[in-house]
């Protein structure tokens, strides 16, 4: 059993609601899950974890959300080395940066020295078509089965 930690930002609901859909799943795999609002939790805490997970929506023309801002900035100074780490966020694609912050979240947990293990969730607005809830299913499933893996070995 692995521990992962899930840190959401969500203004209306939609990340939020990706966050408790893989969470479920990554219990159902067995899998211990804490799920913050990435407000509320320090980014040092992320080393605690085996496994860590971002969610963000996308603001204001390829932006963080302004409640992710200091989330952000502290994870510069984290060692996520040998950490496996994945994102996941809602968006609108009548933006021209669609997701953006997803991208920026990869890219930041690169730099703190993380692995990204999968490609980025990115779902439009709310989850609500089969394909929608597939992609979910099968992020989760993905993630879940690579610790899986990992404890088979050791
Ligand atoms: C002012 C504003 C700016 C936005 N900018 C972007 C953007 O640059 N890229 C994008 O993909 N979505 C953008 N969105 C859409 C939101 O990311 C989308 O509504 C998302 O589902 C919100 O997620 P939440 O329900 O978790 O807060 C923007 C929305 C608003 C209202």
């Amino acid at each position: 059993m692995a521990t992962i930690v899930i840190a959401y930002a969500s203004m209306s609901g939609n990340t939020e609601e990706m966050a408790d859909l893989i969470k479920e799943d990554l219990e159902q795999a067995g899998h211990t899950v804490t799920l913050e609002e990435i407000d509320v939790l320090e980014a040092h805490t992320l080393t605690d974890y085996d496994g860590i997970l971002i969610g963000s929506y996308t603001w204001n023309d390829g932006d963080l959300p302004y409640e992710a801002e200091e989330f952000y900035e502290d994870l510069a100074e984290v060692d996520l080395t040998n950490k496996r780490a994945a994102v996941f966020g809602s968006g609108d694609t009548a933006y021209p940066l669609y997701c953006e912050a997803v991208h920026t979240f990869e890219k930041q947990l690169t730099q703190c020295g993380a692995t990204i293990v999968q490609e980025g969730l990115k779902i439009e607005m709310a989850p609500t078509t089969d394909e929608d809830y597939d992609n979910i299913a099968s992020f989760s499933k993905q993630f879940a089965t690579f610790f899986n893996h990992i404890q088979a070995r050791s």
